[in-house]
C-alpha cells in the first residue's frame, strides 16, 4: 500500500469532512492509503507546506488557500501541475466538467490547470434569526446593503438583543478583494494581478475608506466586534454573541451543526457603487502536489482526484460543508434533487460567483507574495480598529506598505 500524504488546513465540520473522504476513498480501493494531517490555519499550512519542500520532507498533497494560489505558482519545479498528474497516470480527465471560474482562477494563462479545486467558496451573510426577532428586526429580510447591515446592527446592540450586533472573518477577503469585485471597484492595477507585471494597490479609493471607517465607527462601542484575521469571528456568532456575521459559505457545516436558528443573505453591497452587486470571486483552497515523488505516488493522488471529482463525492462535499461543488454535474444533481428548496439559502454562494459574467474587477485577484499583503493590510485594520488610527490613514499605509511589497517581492 503507498500512502499519500495530504496536509490540510480544515477544523471543525469540514475536518470532519476531510476525515470522511479519506476514509471512503481508502475503503474504495486497496493500492493507497490517503493520510490527511492537520497543519493548522491556511498561512500556517502554506508555510508548513513551503519549509516541508526546503527541508525536502514535502508532503505529496498540500492545501493551499486562494491567495497561495501566485506563490505557489511562482514556486516553479516545486510543483507538478494537475493536469500533467491526470493525464500521466492515464485517468480521466476533462476540465469541462468543472465550474469554468473556478478552473479559470487555477489555471495558468494557457489554460493548464494547475491545482484541484477541492474547497471553492463565496462569502455570505448569515443572521441569528432569535436575536432578529429580539430586536424587532424583520426576520426574513436580510439586510442586503452594508448600510442596512450597519442599521440592523445598531438595533441589535441598542434594543439589547446580542452584545455586538454585526462581525466578520477575513477583513482581507471579504471587506477588500470580494468588497472590489461585488462592487465592480477595481483592487489593483493589471486586472487586480491576474494579468501580472508590476500591480498597485487600488484600496485606499473612497468607496474603501467610507466603508472601512463604518467599521471603525461601529467598533467604538462593540457594535462591531472584530474576531480575528481568518475564520476567528465565527466562534463569536456561534456563541450568540454577534447577531450578524459576513463569512465563507465554507463556515455553513460548523452553522448548520450547531443547531442554531439562523438565516442566509446575500454578501451585502455597498448602493454607493453604480455597478453593484457583480460578481463575487471564488475563495477557499485547492489542492497542489509536490514534485519529485514517485509514479505510484502521483498514481495514487490521481486515483485520488478522480475519486473527489465524482458526482456523489462532490454532493456530500458540497451540501455537508457549503463549499461549492466544483463539478457541473454535482451542481445539477443538487438542483434536481430539491436540496435547495428545502434548504433556503444554500444556492446564494454559487449565484453570487456565477450570476454575471466577471470584469477586470472580479476575476479574483493575485499577486506573488499576497499572502505577506494581506499581513500588511491585517494589521493596518488592526490598528484603525483599536482606535489609533482613521481608515483614510488605515488605506493609505496598507496602499504603501503592500505596493513597496510587491515591488521587493519581483526584485524590483
Ligand atoms: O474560509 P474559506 O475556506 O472559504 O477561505 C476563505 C478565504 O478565501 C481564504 O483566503
Amino acid at each position: 500500500v503507498t500512502q499519500i500524504s495530504w496536509w490540510h488546513a480544515m477544523t471543525g465540520a469540514n475536518a470532519e469532512v476531510v476525515d470522511k473522504i479519506a476514509k471512503d476513498f481508502n475503503a474504495s480501493q486497496k493500492d493507497y492509503e490517503l493520510v490527511p494531517v492537520f497543519k493548522g490555519t491556511y498561512p500556517e499550512a502554506l508555510n508548513a507546506g513551503i519549509a516541508a519542500f526546503r527541508a525536502k520532507q514535502a508532503p505529496d498533497i498540500l492545501q493551499v488557500f486562494d491567495v497561495g494560489t501566485g506563490v505557489m505558482m511562482a514556486a516553479e519545479g516545486a510543483v507538478k501541475p494537475v493536469a500533467d498528474v491526470l493525464t500521466e497516470s492515464g485517468a480521466q480527465f476533462d476540465k469541462g466538467q468543472y465550474l469554468p471560474g473556478i478552473v479559470a482562477y487555477y489555471s495558468k494563462p494557457d489554460g493548464t490547470m494547475l491545482s484541484f479545486p477541492y474547497n471553492s467558496s463565496s462569502p455570505i451573510l448569515y443572521y441569528n434569526k432569535d436575536i432578529f426577532q429580539k430586536a424587532g428586526l424583520d426576520v426574513n429580510t436580510p439586510p442586503k446593503t452594508w448600510n442596512e447591515v450597519w442599521e440592523a446592527a445598531k438595533k441589535i446592540k441598542s434594543s439589547g438583543a446580542a452584545a455586538c450586533g454585526y462581525t466578520s472573518t477575513w477583513l482581507t477577503w471579504i471587506h477588500t478583494e470580494n468588497f472590489a469585485a461585488w462592487n465592480n471597484v477595481s483592487w489593483a492595477t493589471q486586472q487586480n494581478g491576474l494579468g501580472g507585471g508590476d500591480v498597485e494597490l487600488k484600496i485606499n479609493a473612497p468607496l474603501y475608506v467610507n466603508h472601512f471607517q463604518a467599521l471603525a465607527d461601529l467598533a467604538k462601542d462593540g457594535t462591531f466586534k472584530y474576531g480575528g484575521r481568518t475564520s476567528e469571528a465565527k466562534q463569536l456568532f456561534l456563541a450568540g454573541e454577534c447577531g450578524i456575521l459576513t463569512e465563507s459559505s465554507g463556515g455553513l457545516g460548523d452553522i448548520v451543526k450547531s443547531g442554531m436558528n439562523y438565516g442566509i443573505g446575500q454578501l451585502p453591497y455597498d448602493s454607493d457603487a453604480p455597478g453593484a452587486p457583480q460578481n463575487t470571486t471564488p475563495g477557499g483552497a485547492s489542492l497542489w502536489v509536490f514534485g519529485g515523488k514517485s509514479e505510484e505516488q502521483y498514481k495514487g493522488v490521481a486515483a485520488f482526484f478522480s475519486y473527489l471529482s465524482k458526482t456523489e463525492v462532490q454532493e456530500y462535499l458540497h451540501q455537508k460543508s457549503g463549499y461549492l461543488p466544483v463539478t457541473l454535474a454535482a451542481y445539477e444533481a443538487t438542483k434536481k434533487s430539491g436540496f435547495y428548496e428545502k434548504n433556503p439559502g444554500r444556492e446564494t454562494p454559487i449565484l453570487q460567483m456565477m450570476g454575471k459574467a466577471p470584469t477586470d474587477n472580479s476575476k479574483g485577484v493575485r499577486l506573488p507574495n499576497l499572502p505577506q499583503v494581506r499581513d500588511i493590510q491585517n494589521e493596518e485594520y488592526e490598528k484603525m480598529l483599536a482606535g489609533q488610527q482613521t481608515a483614510q490613514q488605515a488605506l493609505d499605509n496598507a496602499v504603501s506598505r503592500g505596493n513597496a511589497a510587491i515591488k521587493e517581492a519581483l526584485g524590483n
